[in-house]
């Protein structure tokens, strides 16, 4: 859909479907258990020494500096975590739709995402232990960050359609810069309470074990649902709600 088409309808219509990909890459993730070393600062510290620090931090950088000079992050849906030091795009550039105000459009919180996805998310999805593949649980962390980045940072498109529809509403509170009030007059309670209804049950549907006999799966899920849910309510929609806030205070600049 072209951008300036983009109602309130459509970016939920987009948000339900990401849903499909956070929850896929939380189960794939939920695959290995922690494996802390992927997170460790002295991993490498033994090797040849091409790179230092967290695995994780390594595979991240590595692939965001490939997928910089493949034109992914010209495309304004798209923030990455590393961007200092990103190399140039080798394609022809895209004309993409400016739909966001352009002093809005910059927001990048990755380095919150980042912290809460290692601090605090991961230990909730994830069994205790360490099975050594390190490399693979990094390359599934790094799709669960994409998918959330991608979700949470599609709080500007969400805010700039929100105040399309009624600046009246909004200019006062960004001028005042009254965050609270920001925050107030974009929640929307009952949106969030069927999105954290719909993901708990996607999270049944898509982790079942799937088997040609009759018995069920016993109630056990690859990612337990209920996890899925506070994911959401707890992280994700907050920080997709923190996105909107610190746009809209840039809307009138
Ligand atoms: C994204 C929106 O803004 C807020 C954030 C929500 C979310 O992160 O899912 C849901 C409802 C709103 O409280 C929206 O209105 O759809």
């Amino acid at each position: 859909m072209a951008r300036n088409c983009l109602t309130l309808e459509s970016v939920r219509h987009s948000l339900i479907r990401q849903e499909d990909s956070i929850i896929f890459g939380l189960i794939e993730r939920a695959h290995f258990p922690i494996n802390f070393p992927t997170y460790s600062q002295s991993y490498v510290s033994n090797s040849l020494h091409t790179f230092s620090g967290p695995l994780l931090r390594f595979v991240v950088k590595e692939t965001e500096a490939l997928l910089a000079k493949a034109g992914r992050y010209a495309n304004p849906e798209e923030h990455p975590f590393f961007p200092e030091d990103l190399p140039p795009s080798v394609v022809p550039p895209h004309n993409f739709e400016k739909f966001l105000h352009p002093p809005a459009a910059s927001i990048n919180i990755n380095k919150d995402i980042w912290d809460t996805y290692i601090n605090k998310l991961l230990q909730l999805f994830v069994t205790p232990g360490d099975d050594g593949n390190y490399a693979s649980t990094a390359a599934s962390d790094l799709l669960c960050l994409q998918a959330l980045s991608r979700r949470i940072h599609y709080g500007k498109l969400v805010a700039e359609v929100k105040f399309r529809e009624s600046p009246q509403e909004y200019e006062p509170a960004i001028r005042a810069k009254d965050r609270d009030t920001l925050m107030k007059l974009l929640t929307f309670e009952k949106v969030e309470e069927a999105v954290m209804k719909r993901v708990a049950k996607k999270a049944m549907m898509f982790g079942q074990e799937v088997t040609l006999n009759k018995d069920g799966n016993d109630g056990k899920y690859k990612v337990d649902p209920s996890v899925v849910s506070r994911l959401y309510g707890d992280w994700i929609m907050p920080l997709t709600k923190h996105v909107e806030v610190e746009y809209l205070l840039r809307r009138l600049d």
